[in-house]
Protein backbone atom coordinates (compact mmCIF):
# COMPACT_ATOMS: atom_id res chain seq x y z
CA UNK A 1 0.00 0.00 0.00
CA UNK A 2 0.55 4.04 -0.74
CA UNK A 3 2.40 4.96 2.40
CA UNK A 4 3.04 8.94 1.36
CA UNK A 5 1.84 11.40 3.45
CA UNK A 6 -2.14 11.29 3.26
CA UNK A 7 -3.20 15.33 2.11
CA UNK A 8 -6.64 16.02 3.30
CA UNK A 9 -8.35 17.71 0.27
CA UNK A 10 -11.12 19.97 2.66
CA UNK A 11 -11.84 21.83 -0.41
CA UNK A 12 -15.82 22.79 -1.32
CA UNK A 13 -15.20 22.09 -4.33
CA UNK A 14 -13.55 20.16 -7.48
CA UNK A 15 -12.13 23.79 -9.05
CA UNK A 16 -10.50 24.23 -5.47
CA UNK A 17 -9.11 20.77 -5.70
CA UNK A 18 -7.79 21.79 -9.39
CA UNK A 19 -5.90 24.55 -7.90
CA UNK A 20 -4.95 22.84 -5.37
CA UNK A 21 -3.21 20.14 -6.95
CA UNK A 22 -2.14 21.96 -9.96
CA UNK A 23 1.58 22.92 -9.05
CA UNK A 24 2.17 19.02 -8.14
CA UNK A 25 3.64 17.20 -10.32
CA UNK A 26 3.55 13.46 -9.03
CA UNK A 27 0.89 10.76 -7.97
CA UNK A 28 -0.05 11.71 -4.36
CA UNK A 29 -2.16 9.74 -1.55
CA UNK A 30 -5.20 12.24 -0.95
CA UNK A 31 -8.44 12.04 1.40
CA UNK A 32 -11.53 12.94 0.34
CA UNK A 33 -13.83 13.79 3.55
CA UNK A 34 -17.22 15.09 4.37
CA UNK A 35 -16.34 18.44 3.06
CA UNK A 36 -15.77 17.73 -0.50
CA UNK A 37 -17.92 14.43 -0.68
CA UNK A 38 -20.91 15.94 0.60
CA UNK A 39 -21.10 18.99 -0.98
CA UNK A 40 -20.16 17.15 -4.61
CA UNK A 41 -21.11 13.38 -4.46
CA UNK A 42 -19.49 10.32 -5.84
CA UNK A 43 -18.34 11.94 -8.83
CA UNK A 44 -15.51 14.01 -7.09
CA UNK A 45 -14.14 10.54 -6.31
CA UNK A 46 -14.32 9.63 -9.96
CA UNK A 47 -12.86 12.66 -11.05
CA UNK A 48 -9.88 12.77 -8.37
CA UNK A 49 -9.12 9.14 -9.28
CA UNK A 50 -9.03 10.32 -12.79
CA UNK A 51 -5.73 12.18 -11.93
CA UNK A 52 -4.27 9.40 -10.98
CA UNK A 53 -3.69 9.96 -7.16
CA UNK A 54 -4.88 7.53 -4.81
CA UNK A 55 -7.86 7.78 -2.74
CA UNK A 56 -8.95 7.54 1.37
CA UNK A 57 -12.70 7.96 1.68
CA UNK A 58 -12.78 9.48 5.18
CA UNK A 59 -16.62 9.62 5.50
CA UNK A 60 -16.72 7.63 8.96
CA UNK A 61 -19.84 5.99 8.46
CA UNK A 62 -21.59 5.02 11.75
CA UNK A 63 -25.43 3.76 11.98
CA UNK A 64 -26.89 0.19 12.87
CA UNK A 65 -24.94 -2.69 11.00
CA UNK A 66 -27.32 -3.28 8.17
CA UNK A 67 -27.42 0.82 7.20
CA UNK A 68 -23.95 0.63 6.98
CA UNK A 69 -23.44 -2.16 5.23
CA UNK A 70 -25.27 -1.37 2.63
CA UNK A 71 -24.10 1.97 2.23
CA UNK A 72 -20.54 0.35 2.27
CA UNK A 73 -21.78 -2.08 -0.81
CA UNK A 74 -22.88 1.46 -2.66
CA UNK A 75 -19.26 3.10 -2.13
CA UNK A 76 -17.38 -0.30 -3.08
CA UNK A 77 -18.62 1.28 -6.80
CA UNK A 78 -15.80 3.86 -6.28
CA UNK A 79 -12.18 3.00 -6.96
CA UNK A 80 -10.32 3.49 -3.47
CA UNK A 81 -7.77 2.55 -1.81
CA UNK A 82 -8.91 3.15 1.64
CA UNK A 83 -12.29 4.03 3.85
CA UNK A 84 -13.60 4.28 7.60
CA UNK A 85 -15.97 3.47 10.06
CA UNK A 86 -16.40 4.53 13.46
CA UNK A 87 -15.48 1.98 15.64
CA UNK A 88 -17.83 2.98 18.28
CA UNK A 89 -20.58 1.20 15.68
CA UNK A 90 -19.70 -1.67 17.47
CA UNK A 91 -18.33 -4.78 15.92
CA UNK A 92 -21.30 -6.25 13.99
CA UNK A 93 -21.59 -2.71 12.26
CA UNK A 94 -17.67 -3.28 11.19
CA UNK A 95 -18.31 -6.93 10.15
CA UNK A 96 -21.07 -5.44 8.28
CA UNK A 97 -19.36 -2.67 6.41
CA UNK A 98 -16.20 -5.38 5.65
CA UNK A 99 -19.15 -7.49 3.80
CA UNK A 100 -20.64 -5.00 1.81
CA UNK A 101 -17.28 -3.58 0.68
CA UNK A 102 -16.39 -7.16 -0.20
CA UNK A 103 -19.88 -8.36 -1.60
CA UNK A 104 -19.55 -5.07 -4.14
CA UNK A 105 -15.80 -6.26 -5.10
CA UNK A 106 -13.57 -3.31 -3.53
CA UNK A 107 -10.06 -3.98 -2.29
CA UNK A 108 -9.60 -0.55 0.21
CA UNK A 109 -8.62 -1.07 3.30
CA UNK A 110 -11.63 -0.54 5.74
CA UNK A 111 -10.48 1.31 8.98
CA UNK A 112 -12.11 2.32 11.93
CA UNK A 113 -11.80 5.78 13.88
CA UNK A 114 -11.11 4.92 17.14
CA UNK A 115 -11.08 8.13 19.59
CA UNK A 116 -10.96 11.49 17.20
CA UNK A 117 -7.46 13.32 17.32
CA UNK A 118 -9.42 16.41 18.28
CA UNK A 119 -10.95 15.06 21.63
CA UNK A 120 -8.80 15.28 24.79
CA UNK A 121 -9.22 12.53 27.73
CA UNK A 122 -11.38 15.49 30.05
CA UNK A 123 -13.93 15.23 26.83
CA UNK A 124 -14.31 11.49 26.69
CA UNK A 125 -15.19 11.05 30.25
CA UNK A 126 -17.41 14.10 30.54
CA UNK A 127 -19.01 14.25 27.50
CA UNK A 128 -18.79 10.61 26.47
CA UNK A 129 -19.20 9.25 29.94
CA UNK A 130 -16.53 6.92 29.16
CA UNK A 131 -13.80 6.84 32.50
CA UNK A 132 -10.38 6.04 32.48
CA UNK A 133 -7.73 6.90 30.52
CA UNK A 134 -8.13 7.54 26.61
CA UNK A 135 -5.07 4.95 25.96
CA UNK A 136 -7.27 2.13 27.45
CA UNK A 137 -10.40 3.31 25.65
CA UNK A 138 -8.08 3.62 22.19
CA UNK A 139 -6.94 0.20 22.78
CA UNK A 140 -10.24 -1.43 23.58
CA UNK A 141 -11.70 -0.07 19.93
CA UNK A 142 -8.36 -1.46 18.43
CA UNK A 143 -9.01 -4.96 19.65
CA UNK A 144 -12.28 -4.58 18.37
CA UNK A 145 -11.84 -3.58 14.86
CA UNK A 146 -8.86 -6.23 14.75
CA UNK A 147 -10.91 -8.73 15.75
CA UNK A 148 -14.06 -7.97 13.08
CA UNK A 149 -11.43 -8.40 10.75
CA UNK A 150 -10.46 -4.74 9.38
CA UNK A 151 -7.27 -3.73 8.48
CA UNK A 152 -6.68 -1.55 11.11
CA UNK A 153 -7.34 2.53 13.09
CA UNK A 154 -7.39 5.50 12.94
CA UNK A 155 -6.04 7.48 16.21
CA UNK A 156 -3.36 9.65 16.97
CA UNK A 157 0.28 9.18 16.73
CA UNK A 158 0.99 9.59 20.28
CA UNK A 159 -0.53 6.09 20.35
CA UNK A 160 1.02 4.27 17.42
CA UNK A 161 3.26 2.63 19.58
CA UNK A 162 1.22 1.44 22.29
CA UNK A 163 -1.18 -0.10 19.16
CA UNK A 164 1.95 -1.68 17.31
CA UNK A 165 3.35 -3.53 20.74
CA UNK A 166 -0.15 -4.79 21.13
CA UNK A 167 -1.90 -5.94 17.76
CA UNK A 168 1.56 -6.23 15.41
CA UNK A 169 2.96 -3.89 12.59
CA UNK A 170 0.73 -4.88 9.86
CA UNK A 171 -2.40 -3.41 11.42
CA UNK A 172 -2.85 0.41 9.69
CA UNK A 173 -2.21 2.97 12.29
CA UNK A 174 -3.38 5.95 10.33
CA UNK A 175 -2.90 9.17 12.15
CA UNK A 176 -4.25 12.70 11.91
CA UNK A 177 -3.28 15.34 13.69
CA UNK A 178 0.10 16.02 12.49
CA UNK A 179 1.95 19.28 12.94
CA UNK A 180 5.15 20.66 11.91
CA UNK A 181 6.69 22.97 15.48
CA UNK A 182 5.46 25.96 13.36
CA UNK A 183 1.97 25.48 12.80
CA UNK A 184 -1.21 26.33 14.43
CA UNK A 185 -2.98 23.66 16.58
CA UNK A 186 -6.17 24.79 15.67
CA UNK A 187 -8.95 21.96 16.87
CA UNK A 188 -7.08 19.31 17.38
CA UNK A 189 -5.83 18.16 20.73
CA UNK A 190 -3.40 15.35 19.86
CA UNK A 191 -0.92 16.37 17.80
CA UNK A 192 2.23 14.94 16.47
CA UNK A 193 5.29 15.77 14.10
CA UNK A 194 5.73 14.18 11.37
CA UNK A 195 8.85 12.62 12.19
CA UNK A 196 7.35 11.64 15.59
CA UNK A 197 4.64 9.36 14.00
CA UNK A 198 7.20 7.51 12.39
CA UNK A 199 9.19 6.97 15.04
CA UNK A 200 6.34 5.68 17.24
CA UNK A 201 4.92 3.58 15.21
CA UNK A 202 2.29 5.16 12.45
CA UNK A 203 1.82 3.48 9.00
CA UNK A 204 0.64 6.49 7.81
CA UNK A 205 -0.12 10.45 8.25
CA UNK A 206 -2.99 12.27 7.02
CA UNK A 207 -1.77 16.19 7.05
CA UNK A 208 -4.45 18.74 6.08
CA UNK A 209 -4.07 22.45 6.49
CA UNK A 210 -0.30 21.91 7.63
CA UNK A 211 -0.02 21.58 3.48
CA UNK A 212 -2.97 23.18 2.01
CA UNK A 213 -2.80 26.59 3.58
CA UNK A 214 1.05 26.75 3.39
CA UNK A 215 2.02 29.59 1.01
CA UNK A 216 3.89 26.74 -0.74
CA UNK A 217 2.06 23.82 -0.58
CA UNK A 218 4.26 21.59 -2.66
CA UNK A 219 7.23 22.57 -0.86
CA UNK A 220 5.91 21.85 2.35
CA UNK A 221 4.39 18.75 1.37
CA UNK A 222 8.12 17.63 0.61
CA UNK A 223 9.31 18.77 3.84
CA UNK A 224 6.63 16.73 5.71
CA UNK A 225 7.30 13.21 3.38
CA UNK A 226 11.45 14.24 3.87
CA UNK A 227 10.53 14.10 8.28
CA UNK A 228 8.26 11.14 7.73
CA UNK A 229 10.21 8.96 5.21
CA UNK A 230 13.46 9.68 7.43
CA UNK A 231 11.57 10.13 11.01
CA UNK A 232 14.20 12.65 11.82
O1 LIG B 1 -9.47 11.51 14.30
C1 LIG B 1 -9.48 12.11 13.21
C2 LIG B 1 -10.05 11.59 12.06
C3 LIG B 1 -10.00 12.30 10.90
N1 LIG B 1 -9.42 13.52 10.85
C4 LIG B 1 -9.39 14.22 9.54
O2 LIG B 1 -8.03 14.45 9.17
C5 LIG B 1 -7.87 15.75 8.63
C6 LIG B 1 -6.92 16.54 9.47
O3 LIG B 1 -6.84 17.86 9.03
P1 LIG B 1 -5.80 18.92 9.61
O4 LIG B 1 -6.10 20.15 8.83
O5 LIG B 1 -4.43 18.36 9.36
O6 LIG B 1 -6.08 19.09 11.08
C7 LIG B 1 -9.27 16.36 8.54
O7 LIG B 1 -9.76 16.14 7.25
C8 LIG B 1 -10.09 15.57 9.53
O8 LIG B 1 -11.43 15.42 9.13
C9 LIG B 1 -8.87 14.05 11.98
O9 LIG B 1 -8.32 15.17 11.97
N2 LIG B 1 -8.90 13.33 13.12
Amino acid sequence: MNTNPIIALDFKNMEDVLAFLQPFDEQLFVKIGMELYLQNGPAIVKEVRDLGHDIFLDLKLHDIPNTVGQAMKGLSRLDIQMINVHAAGGSKMMEAALAGLKEGGSSAALIAVTQLTSTSENLMNKEQGIPGSINDSILNYAHVTQNAGLAGIVCSANESAMIRDALGEDFLKVTPGIRTMDDAKGDQVRIATPEFARQNGSTHIVVGRSITQDADPVAKYHSIKKAWELGC
